[in-house]
């Protein structure tokens, strides 16, 4: 399923097979969940051991404009919170799930995600609103 919306030429940090620093983050679809996985490494540290902050916001954000692009519906994030749990350790499987909890007016999409430890427990919880773009603007 992947980049199958805009080809494989762009460069997202977030999915973007030809982008050399980025997560190369892969996506399904599962009922109505948008699933991926990811594993982070040394280089996306912020506290020794730990995964930065801004990056797990990334990830989240990145797995909750997913369930939007495979949907087709073509969308920029314009508003974004995060409630950060628990450490997220580098060297550790994350699974990532996300999901829509309302649309408004076919325009502003209300949507969640998590990130999830091996455990079960949940790591990071965002909340984000994505507003329905034209594509050929951007
Ligand atoms: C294959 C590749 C996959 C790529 C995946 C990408 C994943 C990453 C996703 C991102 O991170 S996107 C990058 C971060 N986001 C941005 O850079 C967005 C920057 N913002 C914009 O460019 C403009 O705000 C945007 C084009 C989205 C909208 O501008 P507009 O001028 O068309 O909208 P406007 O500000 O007039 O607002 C339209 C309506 O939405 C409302 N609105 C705007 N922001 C809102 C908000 N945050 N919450 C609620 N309502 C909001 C606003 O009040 C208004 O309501 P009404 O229609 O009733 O007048």
């Amino acid at each position: 399923m992947q980049n199958r919306i805009k080809g494989s030429d762009h460069m997202c940090f977030g999915c973007s097979e030809r982008n050399p620093i980025g997560f190369k983050l892969k996506f399904t679809m599962d009922g109505d969940i948008c699933r991926t996985e990811f594993t982070a490494g040394e280089e996306h540290q912020g506290w020794n051991g730990y995964m930065h902050g801004g990056l797990i916001a990334a990830i989240l954000d990145e797995t909750m404009a997913w369930w939007l692009w495979l949907k087709d519906i073509s969308i920029m994030t314009v508003e974004m919170t995060i409630r950060y749990s628990l450490g997220v350790p580098v060297h550790t499987r994350l699974r990532v799930e996300s999901w829509c909890e309302e649309e408004k007016r076919g325009k502003l999409f209300h949507m969640a995600g998590q990130i999830i430890l091996p455990d079960g427990k949940v790591a990071a919880k965002a909340r984000a609103k994505f507003m329905k773009i034209d594509p050929a603007q951007f």
